[in-house]
């Protein structure tokens, strides 16, 4: 890191069901619903530059977020995201990326945001990338966060699943996010407001993961190869879910490996994204 560099860690989030809500203006869009933030994230390190650039994982990457970001903040920087996750497989990394740009550049360049201010630039420019709905608003809360309201922080109402558990997850490959969000979201939407009245009155974590299943059937969003994963771990009494959106299944504790699968392994990761240290 250079001396005017500053870095930023955000948690990765795995959304188990939601619904979308539509507005003119994008930090009043976003999405109502429930999921777990991982303490498997990105990290973003933001420095000044003559002309605006990015790379991930050591690759140069274009994430439309990550630019909106710069331009709201009227910067230009040279941003650099490093992730164990997958990309493009349901853990929010285009959200993480946008808020951990958010958080550094603002240090980097005494922007003088608030972290509210903040996580609505990021909101509003994930939502209007079409990336993603309701991933920063979860991944500057932490902890297994429920959306009750949509929206950046003026307007979300938000709650929270108390508890802390192991994760595992396995990607079987990528999902567009925006392909889905630009599709008809009607059926969608009205089976996830039916799962968030349910997590509402019982908000607990196998709640959470049935909740999520029933989501991922009745929206029609499951395909045949996640269906079977997750249908393994319930056969050895374990639980698990799709990641919404991705080709990704993850499960509480040791479900996958118990199951017979090579999974990654985290945990759900108490606070919001925060500065790290210079
Ligand atoms: N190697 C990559 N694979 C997939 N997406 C990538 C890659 N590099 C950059 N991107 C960008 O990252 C974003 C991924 O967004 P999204 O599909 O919502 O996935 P995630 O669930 O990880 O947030 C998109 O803006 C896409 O253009
Ligand atoms: C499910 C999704 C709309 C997209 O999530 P991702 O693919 O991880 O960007 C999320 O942002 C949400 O609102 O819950």
């Amino acid at each position: 890191m250079t001396d005017d560099s500053s870095r930023a860690f955000v948690p990765g989030h795995v959304t188990g069901f939601f619904s979308v809500h539509e507005a003119d203006d994008p930090e009043k869009a976003g999405s109502r619903g429930a999921g777990l933030t991982l303490s498997d994230g990105v990290t973003v390190e933001v420095e000044p530059a003559v002309e605006t650039s990015m790379q991930l994982n050591d690759e140069p990457a274009a994430v439309e977020a990550v630019t909106r970001v710069l331009s709201a903040l009227g910067v230009e920087a040279r941003v650099r995201a490093t992730t164990d996750l997958p990309v493009g497989a349901g853990f929010g990394v285009s959200g993480a990326a946008a808020l951990g740009t958010a958080l550094a550049a603002n240090r980097t360049f005494d922007c003088g945001r608030s972290e509210n201010e903040l996580v609505a630039i990021a909101h509003a420019a994930e939502v209007e990338s079409g990336t993603g709905l309701g991933d920063v608003v979860a991944q500057a809360r932490g902890g297994v966060p429920i959306r009750l309201d949509p929206g950046a922080p003026e307007y979300g109402r938000m709650d929270g699943v108390p508890a802390w558990t192991r994760i595992e997850y396995l990607t079987l490959g990528e999902r567009s996010t925006s392909a889905v969000l630009s599709g008809n979201t009607d059926r969608l939407s009205e089976v996830g407001v039916d799962k968030l009245v349910r997590l509402v009155e019982e908000p607990t974590l196998p709640t959470l993961m049935e909740t999520s299943r029933e989501f991922a059937r009745e929206a029609d969003l499951l395909t045949p190869e996640v269906e079977s994963v997750v249908g393994d771990v319930l056969a050895e009494g374990g639980e698990a879910s799709m990641a919404m959106l991705g080709e990704t299944v993850f499960a509480l504790g040791n479900g996958l490996s118990r199951a017979g699968y090579d999974a990654e392994t985290c945990e759900t990761y108490p606070a919001g994204a925060r500065l790290e240290m210079p």
